[in-house]
């Protein structure tokens, strides 16, 4: 067997605000190198990537994450703006280096304030090193990267976000499909009463807004990609008379299962394999729409187009309708059917070196700013990165020598809005033994209204987490629920669901010293303080690149001599 050497892939890229027209209205994006999406970055497992960032951006610094890339011996390079590394200043170059050690399907975003929302994302896809085969067999791939689009700015958001009273961002104005959207009118205007057609306005030149179209040829089989960069939205993707089987989720195989749909969370990642053996003498719909809130978006549409007919014939079916939102039973169906393939590595069997429970509530603070708070805590990030300041001990990295609580009392009714709804802020700063074996459980709840409870799709970085499994209502702790977890074949993921008044455990082996952020990746919700840190081992980190750490007190002391100096206070 010869299995080629690894190679370092090297990409120069500058992050600029641009305008363009996602959805056929101008607007502001953030995009890279003259492209919204960013450019896609293709490797192959074992592949060193190393990306030199330039900020282009005019008085606003930015970072890059790179999604589901868990950043092993890496973790200055998870770009995360105040706990990984400093934001990169306006003109200046910060170069990300890492390994992709995994094939699969992920992405980038941006993760400094809500750039995320402001377009600032695109794929990475890494494909299996040379000599190993993927698990089952394809003739082509086609890569759907799935966002929302707001007309407001991102600062108009944020705003109201922080403002009191509060202003909700609302549901977004668009749905798009790699980068491209029709805002305000249906390709399939025909089958929508109402609709205003759009075909003509798309496809008469528009670069920036065209719909999508996905040559095909008959009788072959594709791996459709498909990720989701949402801010806010909670997907589900069909294609028309064509079946999908599911083989993939977030870099991880997992056990074929054939469906008509799929549900798609901001965060997940996901690989169905698409037969083309339906009619040729038709093309079909590709219908990408809201799920888990009331809508108010138009689905995406794109075409699956059977070459050589022309992709201008417009199927004549309607598009695939999309489940009712609030149909949460066939939601957790489709979720639970996703387990380890054979040969994904099983989590540690023996009972958890820790459990750490988060109940998930929406909170008032001082009277009428609205918070999301963890164990009633709402997150704020500090000026200096953690991963710098934890590193070198510095006293001012957690002022407050009290860590967030493991727990927050059984008694807690999650059917109810909070009893009382005030918060506070504070790090959520967890500190993780090197190597615990981690189970956490998300517990969701009822929100500041009566009879709401909202999806909160949580990602976790510097790992892959086991799902060990799902409930209704409060977890039941070891007496009940945590006797019943999948210890056997449950998925390896990096983002994973609670449903409305449910509770999802995952354990994972705290084996990569880093500062990781944990949190929902619904953009507002983490902008309103919904996550928490773990900071692993980081006496174990190696000596943090200057550039990483050289801003506020870290670059203060840095420049005293004290980089020089190994291990931290935790
Ligand atoms: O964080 C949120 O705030 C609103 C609503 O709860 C209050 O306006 C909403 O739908 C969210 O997800």
């Amino acid at each position: 067997q010869c299995a080629a050497a690894a190679k370092a892939r090297h990409f120069r890229w500058e992050v600029s605000n641009m305008f363009w027209s996602p959805d056929c209205e101008e607007k502001v994006v953030i995009g890279i190198n003259g492209q919204f999406p960013g450019p896609t970055i293709r490797a192959k497992a074992g592949d060193t990537i190393v990306v030199h960032l330039k900020n282009g951006l005019h008085t606003e610094g930015v970072v890059i994450h790179w999604h589901g890339i868990r950043q092993i011996g890496t973790p200055w390079a998870d770009g995360t703006a105040s706990i990984s590394q400093c934001a990169i200043n306006p003109e200046e170059t910060f170069t990300y280096r890492f390994v992709v050690d995994k094939p699969g399907t992920y992405f980038y975003h941006g993760h400094y304030g809500m750039q995320r929302a402001a377009g600032l994302y695109g794929s990475l896809i890494v494909d299996v090193a040379d000599g190993d085969e993927e698990p089952f067999k394809y003739d082509g791939e086609i890569n759907l990267l799935l966002s929302d689009w707001y007309h407001e700015s991102i600062y108009t958001q944020m705003v109201g976000l922080s403002s009191n009273p509060f202003r909700w961002i609302g549901e977004p104005q668009s749905l798009l499909i790699n980068g491209r959207g029709q805002f305000n009118c249906s390709l399939a205007a025909a089958h929508t009463p109402g609709a205003k057609q759009c075909a003509a306005a798309g496809a008469a030149g528009n670069r920036h807004c065209a719909p999508v179209i996905l040559p095909v040829l008959p009788n072959k089989t594709y791996r459709l990609r498909v990720a989701s960069t949402t801010s806010l939205a909670s997907l589900n993707l069909a294609v028309g008379n064509h079946k999908l089987t599911v083989v993939e989720a977030d870099g991880n195989y997992v056990e074929p299962f054939a469906v008509d749909d799929i549900d798609i969370y901001s965060g997940d990642s996901y690989s169905v394999l698409l037969t083309t053996d339906q009619d040729t003498s038709a093309n079909y719909w590709v219908s990408v729409g809201v799920r888990g809130r009331q809508p108010r978006t138009a689905p995406a549409l794109a075409v699956l187009n059977y070459r050589p007919k022309r992709a201008s014939r417009l199927p004549a079916a309607a598009p695939p309708a999309t489940p009712a939102w609030d149909d949460f039973a066939r939601s957790k169906a489709f979720t639970y059917r996703i387990l380890g393939r054979a040969g994904v590595t099983p989590p540690p069997p023996a009972t958890s070196d820790r459990r750490i429970e988060l109940l998930n509530t929406q909170n008032r603070m001082g009277g009428g700013h609205v918070k999301w708070s963890i164990n009633n805590v709402s997150m704020v990030l500090p000026a200096t990165p953690y991963l710098g300041s934890l590193k070198m001990g510095l006293r001012s990295a957690l002022p407050s020598a009290a860590r967030p609580s493991d727990t927050f009392g059984r008694g807690y009714d999650v059917t109810r809005p909070p009893a009382n709804p005030n918060t506070t802020v504070g790090d959520n700063v967890y500190v993780l033994a090197h190597n615990a074996t981690v189970d956490v459980v998300l517990q969701n709840a009822n929100a500041l209204a009566r009879n709401v409870s909202e999806v909160h799709p949580w990602h976790l970085h510097g790992h892959d987490f086991w799902v060990l499994g799902y409930g209704d209502g409060a977890f039941r702790g070891d007496a009940g629920d945590a006797a019943a977890l999948n210890l056997r074949n449950p998925p390896l993921r990096n983002t994973a669901v609670i449903f409305p008044y449910g509770w999802t455990a995952i354990r994972f082996v705290a084996d990569n010293p880093g500062v990781w952020a944990f949190h929902c990746h619904i953009e507002p919700h983490l902008h309103m303080g919904m996550g928490v840190i773990f900071a692993e081992a980081v006496d174990r980190v190696s000596e943090l690149p200057k550039a990483a750490v050289s801003c506020g007190a870290t670059a203060t002391a840095l420049m005293a001599g004290a980089g020089a100096r190994a291990g931290g206070h935790v």
